[in-house]
Order: structure tokens, then sequence, then C-alpha cells
């Protein structure tokens, strides 16, 4: 670790104090933060650094994935804080930063680090970077680096020019774009586990695997983002990004012990072998899909029209599936089908993948089979699941699913944050997205964007609490695929509910 001002653009926003503080404040807990590291929160309103203080310590208390027990070493970590008023757009308020971080580096030694996080407004990002390098706070004795949250552009053109911009002032390897599905502890597995263990590199790709199904659920819905969500939709919310940064986690091939460089070119590779979708095509592979009313976990919860901020007759989607083919020797034959939705079924986060039955002649198990499956659990819950085919020894002649299981308790992995920033201080780009995955990820979903605003996909309506509309199914049973461990879930939720009745 070395010397280090974090210098907080949003000091006083959700992200901060939900992700953010929590995130530092367990690094300072794991002995990862250096001794001289020290944050500089910025934001319009006024407040005197004992007032910021004590808004981090009740983000922490609030937030934090370990108890804050301990008033002496939360003293220690608030010290460290100190709060500066800046409007992003006065560019004497650049000028006075500049003077408050110098004075900070003065008791830090020779060559201080200055690390830039961006957690405001997608608006402010490009002129942040040019006050920065105008007002010389780019100037650093050490490093400097630049941490930009998402959204990074609104389609593909946005998205190349506001990366025109920051190159003006960072160069690519200073910028660490944040994915945070990609600081996931189960995310940073997926490579180790292909590349290390001897059964998995011999099974991954098309000679063993039928299909690869990723879905991330929420079951939140839009809440107080309307304005937000209304003009991104869950294609550039989370599809464009999250989703597809998953697919290139899985099926990224890399040599032994690569190096970061190494990861981001075979995940470069990955997007360019994405077979593109062809206008025509669009409406058959991609489901588009809108909520409505239903009811999540036995309480009744309003459609996506009826919530407070949504314009009437609003054509955003609440919900993508996709097919995706990857033209590539170890993936090509192999559907990947995505999903995710706000108001579905249950938050969850994970990746199915199914293997072929070797001595069937259509190699994917029928719906009322049982398939051999890998699952990948990423979040809320940790774990990894090998369901394999078995004899049911009650059942002369009948199969039943035997089930290899490992998980881990939350509170004892790192939150997504944590993983990133610890990261970003180190300089290990590995789990930030480079500007090749973003501009091909935008390049790959340009044209259904496209294709949603001249309105020719369908949008689906679905049933909050569902698993999203009945066409996402079918976009599987036309090559005669299930989306797995669906009715498994509606079975255990549906238990549960009964329980909570009957207690
Ligand atoms: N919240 C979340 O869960 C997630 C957020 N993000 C991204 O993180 C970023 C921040 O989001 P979030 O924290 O939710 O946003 P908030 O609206 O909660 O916070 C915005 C922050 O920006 C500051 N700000 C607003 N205008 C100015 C200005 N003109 N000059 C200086 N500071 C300003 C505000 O402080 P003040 O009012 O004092 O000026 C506040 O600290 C966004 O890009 C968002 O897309 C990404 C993933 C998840
Ligand atoms: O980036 C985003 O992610 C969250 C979901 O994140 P998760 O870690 O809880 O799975 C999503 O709710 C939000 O709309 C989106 O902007």
């Amino acid at each position: 670790m070395e010397a280090t001002t974090f210098v907080l653009f949003g000091a006083t926003g959700d992200l901060a104090r939900r992700k953010i503080y929590p995130a530092l404040y367990n690094l300072f807990l794991d002995h990862k933060l250096h001794h001289s590291f020290s944050v500089i929160g910025l934001g319009r309103r006024e407040l005197a650094d004992e007032a910021f203080q004590a808004m981090v310590e009740r983000s922490i208390r609030d937030f934090s994935r370990r108890e804050v027990n301990d008033s002496a070493s939360v003293r220690r970590f608030l010290k460290s804080f100190r709060y500066n008023v800046l409007d992003v757009g006065h560019t004497e308020d650049y000028l006075k930063l500049l003077q408050r971080v110098e004075q900070q580096e003065e008791s830090m030694g020779s060559s201080p680090n200055r690390m830039f996080y961006l957690s405001v407004g997608p608006e402010f990002f490009e002129p942040i970077a040019l006050n920065i390098k105008e007002s010389g706070l780019g100037a650093a004795k050490g490093w400097k680096r630049l941490v930009i949250e998402k959204p990074f552009g609104h389609d593909l053109q946005s998205a190349q020019a506001l990366n025109l911009k920051l190159s003006e002032a960072f160069s690519e390897d200073e910028i660490f774009r944040i994915d945070h599905y990609l600081g996931k502890p189960m995310v940073q597995e997926l490579d180790v586990f292909q590349q290390t263990n001897p059964v998995l590199h011999a099974l991954w790709n098309n000679r063993y695997i039928a299909n690869v199904q990723i879905t991330a659920g929420e079951t939140v819905g839009v809440e107080e983002r309307a304005g937000y969500y209304d003009h991104v939709g869950a294609l550039r919310d989370m599809f464009q990004n999250h989703m597809l940064q998953l697919l290139m986690m899985l099926a990224i091939r890399l040599p032994k012990d690569s190096s970061a460089d190494e990861v981001r070119y075979k995940k470069k590779e990955v997007m360019e072998a994405l077979e593109p979708l062809e206008e025509a095509d669009i409406q058959f592979k991609v489901i588009r899909g809108q909520y409505t009313a239903g009811t999540i976990k036995g309480k009744p919860v309003p459609g996506y029209l009826s919530e407070p901020g949504i314009p009437a007759g609003s054509m955003n989607d609440t919900f993508i599936a996709a097919r995706l083919t990857i033209d590539d020797p170890f993936w090509k034959g192999v559907p990947f089908y995505i999903r995710t939705g706000k108001r579905m079924k249950e938050k969850s986060t994970r990746i199915v993948i199914e293997f072929k039955e070797p001595l069937k002649q259509n190699s994917s198990a029928a719906e009322d089979d049982i398939p051999n499956l890998l699952v990948f659990e990423i979040s809320p819950n940790e774990g990894i699941t090998l369901q394999l085919k078995a004899r049911d020894p009650q059942h002369k002649g009948k199969f039943k699913a035997m089930h290899i299981d490992f998980h881990t308790r939350s509170i004892e992995v790192p939150e997504a944050y944590e993983n990133l920033i610890y990261d970003a201080l180190h300089g290990d780009p590995s789990f930030f997205a480079h500007w090749n995955e973003v501009e091909l990820s935008w390049k790959w979903v340009q044209p259904i964007l496209n294709a949603f605003d001249k309105n020719t996909v369908p949008l689906h309506p679905y049933a909050a609490g569902t698993f999203g509309p009945a066409e996402s199914n079918q976009l599987l049973a036309k090559d005669g695929n299930h989306w797995w461990l669906d009715s498994a879930i509606e079975e255990v939720s549906e238990l549960s509910l009964r329980d909570a009745s009957n207690f």
C-alpha cells in the first residue's frame, strides 16, 4: 500500500454512503489501507469536517457488513476524513481543492498519490476530468488515477465521445471504470476455476456444454429512481454492462498465470466473437418486458406504469432476455441465454451451465428430465452446486438429482466495492472494464436500442413476482431448452409462504 489521497466527488450521495464508506471501513479493519491514507469528500453543501465524519460514521453503522462496535477503531478510521465544498462547474473550487490536497500531502512523504473517485451523475464526468487537468490537481507527485462510476455513456456515440474527453486528462492505464459485478467475489473466481481445475478446464467448451444461462433477477421495482431508470431501462442499466461482463468472464479462456492485460485482451476477443444480431432477427432473439401489478413474497406491488414519476404509456423495458452466440472454436453452437429484470420472483444473480448428455441424440435434458448442471450463485448468496443425474433408489427406473454443494456465509465475503477499491489503490485493472470492452458492448447492444426506438420489438407485460414474460421461456423452448431452477424456486417460495402463513 502507498500513501494516497482519495478525492471523492459526490461524498454526500447515496452510493458513497451505502457502498464506498463501508468498503473503506472494512479495508481499514483488514489493515489494507496505508497509514497515510486520507479522504477528501466533496459536494456543494456546506459541511464542517466533524459533520462529514459524523455522516461517514452513520453510514458505516448502517451499511457495513461487519458490526461496528469498537469505538476506538472507528475514531482512528474517521480521523483521515476531511470535507471541501466544490461545485463541479466552479473552476475556482478546484484551486481551493488543490491547496487542501497539497496540505494533506505535506505529511505523507516523498511521492503521495491521488485517486479521484467520481461518484456523481454522469453529466459531471467530463467537466470534472477536464478541471482536474486544468487546475493542476492532475499533476500528482506520485501516480494519479480516475475511478469512474456507471453509466459510461447512453449509447455507442455518447460513450465514444465521453471516452475521448476523458483521455485528454487521463490515460487508459489511469482510468478505472467500475462495473460492480466484476467486484463480486464469485465473479472474480470464474476464470480461476476453469484455469486451475483440470475437470472444469476440460469441460469448458462446446463439446460438453449444452447451454449457459445467466440470470440477474431483482425483486425491487424502480424505487425512487424513475427519472434515471425510465431513460435507460434494463438494457442499458444492467445488460450492456453487468450482464455482458458476466458473459465475458465465463467465456474467456486464459493461459496460466495471465496478467491483467491478458485477461482484458481475452475479454475483448470474446466480445469480438459475439455474433452481431441482424436487424430482422432482433425480435426473435431479444425479449423485452415491462412489469405489471403482482405479488412479491405475499405482498401486492404496483405495475411499472403506476410507479411514482413514470410517464403514462412509457415503453421502457424493465426486463430483457436474449439469446447470444459466440463464434469461436470453444463456444460455437452453445447458446448463451441472458435475462435480467426488476420485480422478478427472487433477488438472485446466478449462472447455470447445462452439460450435454453424452449418449443422447438431443443432448440437452428434456423439461421433465434431470439435467447435469453446474450452478454459480453469485449474489446475494455465494456458492457452487454441481447437480448430477443419479438413480432414484426408491423408484426403480427413475432418476433424481444429486447435489454437491458449497456455500459461504455472506459476512465473511468482502463486498464488491471492497475488492474494487482495493484493486484500484493497487493499480490492478483486472476487474475494471477496459474501454475496448465497453465500446464493443455498446456496439453489440446498439442495434437493439435502435430496434426499441423504432418499436419493432414487442413489449411484453409480465406480472411482478414472476420470472418475466412467457416469451422468455419460448426463447429457450425453440432450441429444446428451459430455464433451469425456476420451478424449484417456485416450489421453495410457495413452501415458505405456506410456512409463514401457518406460523
Ligand atoms: N446509488 C447507487 O446505488 C448507484 C449509483 N451509481 C452511480 O454513482 C453515481 C452517484 O450516484 P448516487 O450517489 O446515487 O447519486 P446521488 O444523487 O445520491 O448523489 C450525488 C452526489 O453528487 C453531488 N453533486 C450533485 N451535483 C453537484 C455539483 N454540481 N457539484 C458537485 N457535486 C454535486 C451531491 O452532493 P451535493 O448535493 O452536496 O452537491 C451528491 O453528493 C452516479 O453516476 C450513479 O449512476 C452506480 C451504481 C449504483
Ligand atoms: O448497477 C445496478 O445494479 C443494481 C443491482 O445490483 P446488485 O449488486 O444488487 O445485483 C440495480 O438495482 C441497479 O438498477 C443498477 O443500476
